[in-house]
């Protein structure tokens, strides 16, 4: 048959294509040159060959746009199998077609702006300040907001406070976590299996509260407003799904937002302290809060709305950091996207970061400043460029979520404490975005009436 013109670009080796180039970059604290030179070559969608197979890479906002809408029609997500093995076959994140079409929207519908405001808000600001409360003069942030965004996930899923239950869950999810990142050799690696049979604990355990809630609910003997309560739920577009599906669903639901979110937070705040004028305009908004609400009382979604120059720092950390760099699709069709074609099969790499980071889109992209996010778009260009959740039927249904637990975080944070940076700390993109060191804080909390700005 014949075919279209392939975009241009550079197999690299046999095999091992230019994976090695892209973990090399990724692996320091500017990857932008693997973007930059190939882009500069060859235009912003490139052949290239990564992690086994040869992939057309898009930092083109348009192509990006194309390759997200067309999800179940020209393009499918696609996962490597060591990947699918850690979040089970009823993942979210590999359904197809009708039902995942079914999960995403009660996905959607459990964390949408009324049930957060109406419902988990409240927790959300209680269990960050309950974990702020035992913080000691020096903390590990990444760890901490780690902690933080585990425990508002299991309370979001099925009500569980922190308890040791919870605890020992998270010590072992925590190896399942670590299955994630041994990427691009899994089959070799110890860490691997070792997160193969913790992911089989956690299945279990989890499992174990399924079948009590259905027994309960079966018994009309529970009122609980939980993701687990909606999925049982048969009037509300749950009901119909095995114990199995279940637990599949909430574990991909907890590895979706816990090291996105917990990083984001550690990032925000890194950013901030490097950038000591936006610190102190975000302490004047949240001082403002404060004494407005008084002490102790927990916010509310009138707060919330009100952190306009909070939302420009969550903006611009989603920009910057790019926790998620990119998604992987496989075209399903030959596809034509400017003038060249993927072939039926082919990977393609929506990179989100190769447009965020563009001078193009983004004046002086490559420097962290929130003002730019003030009465605009952020983007210089009219086109849809700021895609930190992705877009099409595959965007995250946690992005507001995020944008909340993040901007709560921040609340109490600064409010609470002044911190500088304990020790010098790198960030680095590969094999996740984070900091090398979890970021190490040394903090001192606030004595009431204290001048802010001091930190
Ligand atoms: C800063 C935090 C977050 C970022 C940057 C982020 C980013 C993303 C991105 C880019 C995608 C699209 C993946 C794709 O197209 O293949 C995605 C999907 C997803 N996210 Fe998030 N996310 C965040 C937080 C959360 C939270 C808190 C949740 C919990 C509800 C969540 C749940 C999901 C799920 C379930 C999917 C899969 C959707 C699907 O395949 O239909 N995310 N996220």
């Amino acid at each position: 048959r014949r075919r279209g013109r392939l975009p241009p670009g550079n197999l690299g080796l046999p095999f091992i294509g230019e994976t090695l180039q892209l973990i090399s970059a990724y692996k320091t604290e500017n990857p932008e040159p693997f973007i930059d030179d190939r882009v500069a070559r060859y235009g912003s969608v490139f052949t290239t060959h990564l992690f086994g197979e040869p992939t057309v890479f898009s930092a083109d906002p348009e192509a990006n746009r194309l390759i997200l809408q067309n999800e179940g029609r020209l393009f499918e997500s696609s996962y490597p199998g060591s990947i699918s093995n850690l979040l089970g076959r009823h993942s979210l994140l590999l359904m197809r077609g009708s039902l995942h079409k079914r999960m995403h929207s009660l996905t959607m519908s459990f964390a949408n702006s009324a049930i957060i405001r109406d419902h988990l808000l409240l927790d959300i600001d209680r269990l960050v300040r309950l974990n702020m409360d035992a913080w000691t003069a020096r903390v590990l942030l990444m760890e901490e907001a780690k902690k933080i965004t585990f425990q508002l996930t299991v309370k979001q899923l099925m009500s569980f406070d922190p308890c040791e239950w919870t605890e020992n869950l998270m010590k072992e999810y925590m190896l399942v976590i670590e299955g994630f990142f041994t990427i691009p050799l899994p089959i070799f690696s110890t860490t691997y299996r070792r997160a193969i049979q913790a992911r089989g604990k956690v299945a279990e355990a989890l499992s174990l509260v399924v079948r009590e809630r259905r027994r309960e609910t079966e018994r009309g003997e529970t009122s609980k407003n939980d993701m687990l309560a909606a999925l049982l739920d048969e009037q509300g577009g749950g009901g119909g799904f095995s114990d199995e599906e279940i637990v599949d669903f909430m574990l991909a639901l907890l590895v979706a937002g816990y090291e996105t979110t917990s990083t984001i937070m550690t990032l925000a705040v890194k950013f901030l302290t490097e950038t000591p004028l936006a610190l102190a305009q975000l302490k004047d908004e949240h001082e403002e809060i404060r004494v407005k609400r008084g002490e102790n009382e927990a916010l509310q979604w009138e707060d919330y709305k009100s952190m306009s120059f909070t939302q420009c720092v969550v903006n611009e950390t989603l920009r910057v950091a790019n926790i998620i760099s990119g998604v992987f699709r496989r075209a399903i069709t030959d596809v034509t996207i400017k003038g060249y074609t993927i072939p039926k099969g082919w990977k393609v790499f929506a990179s989100l970061r190769g447009v965020h980071m563009d001078h193009h889109h983004f004046k002086d992209a490559r420097i962290f400043n929130p003002w730019r996010w003030q009465n605009s778009s952020g983007a210089t260009s009219t086109i849809s460029t700021f895609n930190p959740f992705g877009g099409g039927p595959r965007r995250c249904p946690g992005a507001e979520l995020a944008r909340v637990e993040l901007s709560v975080f921040l609340h109490r944070l600064v409010t609470q404490f002044s911190w500088e940076a304990a020790e010098q700390d790198k960030l680095v993109f590969f094999p996740t975005t984070r900091t090398q060191k979890r970021y190490p804080i040394s903090i001192r909390r606030l004595k009431r009436g204290e001048a802010e700005g001091e930190s």
